[in-house]
């Protein structure tokens, strides 16, 4: 039987993570602020700091999660949050490269409540940002992580990259058929959202100089994590307030088959079939049919066993961690991660 692992943070993880920005973002400006014109303003745009002529206005912008994974999980094997720094501004910039180039993919028009960078400047200008920021992570890693372990951590970073677009490539295609099973939903999750957040951890633990095994309990730690935050996310995609959360699209009009979905169609209710009736139609869903499409999958249990999955993946992250005492910030993230509404 696996114990059962306390998730009462010892601080609040929202200092954890204004604490992570200050430590982070001088880094991140100074590598953005390197690329050239008009790729750095784009960049500038996007992460919040400037307007569309750059000009600064500070905007909203990301939690900077994955970066307060790095430094977090630096920490907890024992190294020293300034040596995280390179890495975590390294993952926060795939973070974002994979972003900009979703809400192409997906004609996204709003990030945080701001017109994206394609509806701007263009789709061949956001392809073309998202290939710098990718660029400049790999450059920042083999420059800047110490103990001689830059090409390690690039192949980690790349290893990652590959499987986010596995992933993401599940979700525009593979996981579109009305026979997706959870399993199929997992992998495209992990692919998606957990190889990028075990990627983060495995940094970190690889800044403080951690041994190889060390390394891979992170990247599984990490990995969980993001499980719990991509399940945490499909919640707030169908019942979540779209002026808190961001989202201003339903994932239920987009016919996604996120989990608390699939979870729905799988279960072998009345509710799963008339939930597939609704799914299979071609017209565009009403608000009507969103409404009910998400009382089917709550009658169904698709939103209690994803928020009980969720809640599973975070016993399972914290079961790896190496040492409860250093990693107290650790801990409080992992709480972030199921309990927040945007
Ligand atoms: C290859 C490719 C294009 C992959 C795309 C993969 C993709 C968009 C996955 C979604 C991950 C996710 C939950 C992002 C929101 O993170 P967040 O809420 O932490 O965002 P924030 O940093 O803006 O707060």
């Amino acid at each position: 039987m696996t114990a059962v692992v306390s998730v009462s943070p010892t601080q609040p993880p929202t200092e954890i993570l204004a604490r992570t920005r200050k430590l982070v973002e001088p880094m991140l400006r100074e590598a953005i602020a390197a690329l050239p014109d008009p790729l750095r303003r784009m960049a500038g745009y996007h992460f919040g700091w400037w307007d569309v002529r750059g000009n600064p206005a500070p905007g909203e912008s990301g939690k900077m999660l994955r970066p307060a994974l790095t430094v977090s999980a630096c920490l907890a094997c024992g190294g020293v949050p300034e040596d995280a720094v390179p890495a975590a501004v390294a993952v926060e910039l795939i973070h974002n490269f994979t972003l900009i180039h979703d809400d192409v993919m997906d004609g996204d028009t709003l990030r945080h409540a701001r017109p994206t960078v394609w509806t701007i400047w263009g789709i061949p200008d956001a392809v073309l940002l998202g290939d710098a920021l990718h660029a400049v992570a790999a450059e920042l890693l083999v420059r800047a992580m110490p103990h001689g372990v830059g090409a390690q951590a690039l192949q980690r970073l790349e290893s990652a990259v590959i499987e986010l677009c596995r992933g993401q490539h599940e979700d525009c295609h593979g996981q579109s058929g009305s026979g997706a099973t959870i399993a199929d939903c997992e992998r495209m999750e992990m692919g998606k959202t957990g190889a990028l957040m075990g990627c983060a951890c495995a940094l970190g633990a690889l800044a403080a100089g951690a041994a190889p095994a060390t390394v891979a309990a992170l990247d599984r730690c990490g990995r969980e994590l993001g499980l719990a935050f991509q399940f945490t996310d499909d919640l707030i995609g169908i019942w979540g307030d779209p002026l808190v959360s961001g989202k201003p699209t339903s994932d239920l009009a987009r016919r996604k088959r996120s989990m608390p979905v699939v979870a729905a169609l799988c279960s072998q209710t009345a509710q799963a079939a008339e939930l597939a009736r609704i799914y299979g139609g071609r017209d565009p869903m009403s608000p009507t049919d969103i409404a009910r499409a998400a009382e089917l999958i709550e009658e169904a249990g698709g939103r209690n066993w994803t928020q009980r999955q969720a809640d599973r993946h975070i016993q399972a992250a914290l079961c790896e961690l190496p040492d409860a005492r250093t990693a107290a910030d650790l801990i409080a993230l992992a709480c972030l991660v199921t309990h927040r509404n945007r």
